[in-house]
């Protein structure tokens, strides 16, 4: 297929576009470079600058590259940000969204993989989490995601649109034999935070609360390869020829707390480094690990970095290669 990727320069979008290349499709990297790398988008693929909000670009480029499906990365991301700026994230990640899906409906583009998140459920009652909990956002950046949801839900009802919202818990670790990694500025993903520690470049990390009701005080999260996420998202849009709506949680479904994270990343690195503890972060629940068991018996998906030793090696192994991210 002739994929468009959106957001295809930035973090997930980067290594998705690598493995479509790597599977035989022709992706197409649309992206404004806001946030994202040119230097991520792997050769195989083509590199469009464009932003979102450029509703005729997004029409003459599904025409012309002979786009067949759609897989949207392109957001803001930071959910403290979100809460400073709710007009500046409703406007990208909903009204650009609103955009984009028009653009592929006027040219009958119909197939569309979306990029949602665990924060549509907000401090869920119950872990691990299923599709079907209840999707109460505590902040502009989840609800902008469960916005979009909302409006592929109904458009996909029209019968014009099929659409998979895959709902990510901790993206992490780098693809393409970790040449592919994380590099946000600013950063505020836990384990590319412990490596800035481990490489020497912050001289701590914090741990953002100790008293959690959890093994060890401080907060589990599901931490899931990229490659893993990516791998999901092919299977995604084979079910798309077929399906019209489909909605599955990403997750590896092993917690592990910050503390396990930061002693992980120690023993992989061979750094020591120091750990300071802290106030707990406004809005963190304790808790947050997926169900994935519909995405694996519905798209026969089935993660294959279950082991975070192994995820954070490849992290590592990107960070350590690159300190200064792509730029360095
Ligand atoms: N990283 C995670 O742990 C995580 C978890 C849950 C969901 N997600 C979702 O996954 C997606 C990708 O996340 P990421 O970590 O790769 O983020 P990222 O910031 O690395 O990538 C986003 C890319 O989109 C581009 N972009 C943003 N706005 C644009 C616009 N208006 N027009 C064109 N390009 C634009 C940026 O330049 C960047 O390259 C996002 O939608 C995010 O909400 C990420
Ligand atoms: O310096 C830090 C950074 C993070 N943490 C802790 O580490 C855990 C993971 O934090 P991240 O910021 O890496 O990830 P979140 O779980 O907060 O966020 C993830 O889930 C969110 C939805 O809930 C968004 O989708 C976001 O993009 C995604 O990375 C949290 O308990 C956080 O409190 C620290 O202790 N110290």
């Amino acid at each position: 297929m002739n994929v468009l990727v959106c957001g295809g320069a930035g973090y997930i979008g980067s290594n998705m576009t690598a493995m479509l290349a790597e599977n035989g499709h022709k992706a197409y990297v649309y992206d404004n470079l806001s946030k994202g790398h040119i230097e991520a988008v792997v050769p195989e693929a083509e590199f469009i600058y464009g932003d979102l909000a450029d509703y005729d670009k997004l029409v003459r480029v599904i025409r012309d590259k002979k786009i067949d499906a759609v897989m949207h990365f392109a957001a803001f991301i930071e959910v403290g940000e979100s809460v400073k700026d709710p007009l500046g994230y409703y406007n990208n990640n909903f009204c650009n969204t609103h955009n984009l899906l028009r653009a592929m409906d006027f040219m009958g583009v119909n197939k569309f993989v979306f990029s949602s998140t665990a924060a549509t459920y907000g401090m869920p009652d119950e872990v691990p989490i299923v599709e079907t909990l209840p999707k109460e956002p505590i902040n502009p950046y989840g609800e902008s995601k469960w916005a979009v949801e909302r409006m592929c839900h109904f458009q996909s009802q029209t019968g014009r649109l099929n659409y998979a919202a895959l709902r990510y818990f901790n993206a992490c670790g780098a693809g393409r034999n970790s040449q592919l990694g994380e590099d946000h500025k600013p950063e505020s993903h836990l384990i590319p935070l412990i490596i800035q520690a481990a490489l020497g470049q912050r001289e701590d990390i914090k741990i953002f609360g100790t008293d959690y009701n959890t093994k060890d005080g401080t907060c589990v999260r599901d931490y899931i390869h990229i490659e893993d996420l990516c791998s999901a998202h092919l299977l995604a849009l084979e079910k798309l020829s077929t399906e019209s709506e489909i909605v599955f949680n990403l997750g590896n479904g092993n917690g592990y707390t910050v503390r396990e994270v930061i002693e992980t990343v120690k023993k992989v690195s061979g750094k020591d480094f120091k750990v300071t503890e802290t106030d707990r972060r406004a809005g963190d629940p304790a808790v947050l690990t997926a169900d994935s068991a519909k995405a694996q018996t519905q798209l026969g998906w089935k993660p294959k970095w279950t082991n975070l030793e192994d995820i954070v090696e490849t992290a590592w192994k990107f960070h350590s290669a690159r300190p200064n991210g792509y730029s360095g």
